[in-house]
């Protein structure tokens, strides 16, 4: 059987024949370079129209046989180059007589790792030009666990390089300077499972402008930026309970992101596969291979339901080709439990918290981020007691070595236990910690704690009762903060963690949010909102 796959969502316009029977994917690609600056959308798009045809031709007189199915890209991408393919896969489908397969651009990134590497179900990092995000499969959807909160990881990286007047993209030529990089200290920022660049972005602009040697800005940028998507892989893969993990998208050539998430899963015990270059930039051979798996589930589009769609989420596919129902919880080891950041050693009375040194990440921002961490979540964990919410008392705190101590709170984490009055109960408090100007920045279902004993059914929800008591643990990545963007990025996280967690995750949600309100400001709710509509995609 032969699948051809036409890509073409911005820079690449790309044709390529899969031929099941030797397992060989061809790949005919002409790429688009803006003559200065970045990607102009218009000129993309005539880049586009002239190039696709021709790279259709060579990727069919390459076919040793006749095609079966047609399979494109549908978006993400730019509206004006996304239809040029969409033409042009209609158009051959109808004259080949053979079906045409609509397929998503993110998610295609994504299985082409998952078919080559063989792995069942691993977590998927996807780094782009566009995006930048971390998902995972559960139920009949890839859930976005985590993603950039501003632009895309390879955009991020070629906006730098223009203002230093370096051509588009900027990736490889970053990754050549760094070479010769040292270490300097600029920001890091990740917000649960979420991550941010402008900071670190406008922070490199400014470095590079008073002077600091390009090399070293380069080196730095690569040490912070991927130290954060790592950071976030392996959450992600600790939230889940999962042991696996590929790489997709255009920024994972880069030698220093692969090493360092190649490390991270070392250390932690879990299989990394990134597929080669030519299939992690932009290519029609992750679209002709995931039209073929698409194919086989009888996962076909009519052509009048072929509309392209720029900003086509990830987590809008309902995933055909899979038909498990995965179970997200693990069982969490009894004494000594190694979440992503810490070692924590249980003992009946008292916790031990010690945050090890990450190799992955360039030793200085490891001590730095070990340190810092240590000593802002010990000061968090108390004040937030304060502010009425139940918390550890801490017992004793050690920059130095990063090691806090906790008095044993809970029973078991909320995942385990989740109800809908326990949910409730977390929505008072971080509304209460809200108030008082304290961000948790990681409030997921395994950072708060629940007392053991079920929940008669018949309760009212709003009662509060012993067994229904939660605490907040992991400050970690908490701030002070009087900001209500803060403030509904926390909710964001949490919102994300029920759907990562629960089969009723909208209705524990509507639970959480009334009772937020009863503590909490109501502008934070209208600012999550806000977060939400916010096209990431574009
Ligand atoms: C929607 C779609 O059009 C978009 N595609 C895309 O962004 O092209 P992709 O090939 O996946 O990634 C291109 C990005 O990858 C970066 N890149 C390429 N080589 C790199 C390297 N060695 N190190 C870092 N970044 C690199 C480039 O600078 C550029 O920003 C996407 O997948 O988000
Ligand atoms: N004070 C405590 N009382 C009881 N259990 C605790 C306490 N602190 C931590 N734990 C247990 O240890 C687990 C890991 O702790 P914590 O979240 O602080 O570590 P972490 O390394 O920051 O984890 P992650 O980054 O994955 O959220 C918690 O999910 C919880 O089950
Ligand atoms: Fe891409």
């Amino acid at each position: 059987m032969r699948i051809l796959g036409v890509e073409g969502t911005a820079w690449a316009a790309s044709a390529a024949v899969y031929t099941t029977n030797t397992d060989s994917v061809f790949i005919e690609t002409d790429a688009y370079q803006p003559e200065s600056g970045g990607i102009h959308p218009r000129e993309a798009a005539e880049h586009m129209s002239d190039a696709i045809p021709t790279v259709i031709e060579t990727a069919l007189s390459n076919a040793d046989g006749p095609i079966d199915a047609v399979a494109f890209s549908r978006g993400p991408g730019l509206g004006p180059c996304l239809r040029i393919v969409g033409t042009a896969a209609r158009a051959l489908s109808q004259s080949l007589d053979v079906p045409l397969i609509g397929v998503n651009h993110m998610v295609a990134h994504l299985e082409i790792g998952r078919q080559q590497s063989g792995f069942d179900s691993p977590i998927c990092l996807n780094a782009s030009g566009a995006n930048a995000h971390v998902l995972g499969y559960r139920n009949g959807r890839y859930r976005v666990l985590g993603e950039t909160m501003d632009t895309g990881v390879g955009n991020a990286i070629d906006k730098f390089t223009r203002h230093v007047g370096w051509s588009h993209p900027g990736g490889p030529k970053v990754e050549e300077a760094a070479k010769d990089g040292e270490y300097i200290d600029l920001p890091y920022v990740v917000k649960g499972m979420d991550f941010s660049f402008s900071g670190i972005m406008s922070a490199a602009k400014q470095a590079v402008d008073s002077g600091e040697a390009i090399e070293d800005v380069c080196f730095s940028l690569q040490e912070n930026i991927f130290a954060m998507l790592t950071e976030v892989a392996e959450r992600a893969l600790s939230l889940t309970g999962r042991d696996e993990l590929v790489l997709g998208g255009g920024v994972g050539q880069n030698a220093r992101l692969r090493e360092m998430l190649a490390e991270m899963c070392d250390q932690r015990g879990a299989k990394f596969y990134a597929p080669e270059p030519r299939f992690l930039r932009d290519n029609a051979g992750m679209i002709a291979v995931l039209g073929k798996v698409m194919l086989d589930a009888g996962d076909t589009t009519p052509v009048s339901d072929s509309a392209v769609d720029s900003n086509y989420r990830p987590d809008q596919v309902e995933v055909s080709w899979r038909t498990d129902r995965e179970e997200v919880f693990r069982n969490v080891g009894e004494r000594e439990i190694r979440g992503a950041e810490a070692t924590v050693s249980i003992g009946s009375e008292r916790v031990t918290k010690h945050r090890a040194v990450k190799s992955y990440r360039h030793p200085e921002l490891d001590a730095r981020l070990r340190k810092e961490r240590t000593t802002l979540e010990a000061r968090l964990t108390s004040d937030a007691r304060r502010a009425g919410v139940p918390t550890p008392v801490v017992y004793d705190v050690d920059p130095a070595t990063a090691t806090v101590e906790f008095e044993h709170v809970g029973e078991n984490d909320l995942r385990e236990e989740l109800t809908a009055s326990r949910v409730r109960d977390v929505g008072r408090h971080l509304g209460a910690m809200h108030r008082e100007g304290i961000v948790h920045g990681d409030p997921t279902t395994r950072n708060v704690r629940c007392a053991g004993g079920d929940t008669p059914p018949n309760e009212r929800a709003g009662d509060s009762r012993e067994s229904d008591r939660t605490y907040f643990i992991d400050f970690g990545l908490g701030y002070y903060s009087d900001d209500v963007e803060d403030y509904a990025m926390d909710l964001h996280v949490f919102n994300q963690s029920l759907a990562g967690t629960s089969d009723v995750a909208d209705e524990l949600w509507r639970e959480f949010e009334s009772a937020y309100l009863e503590t909490g400001d109501e502008q934070v709710v209208t600012q999550l909102r806000e977060i939400e509509g916010r096209g990431r995609y574009q």
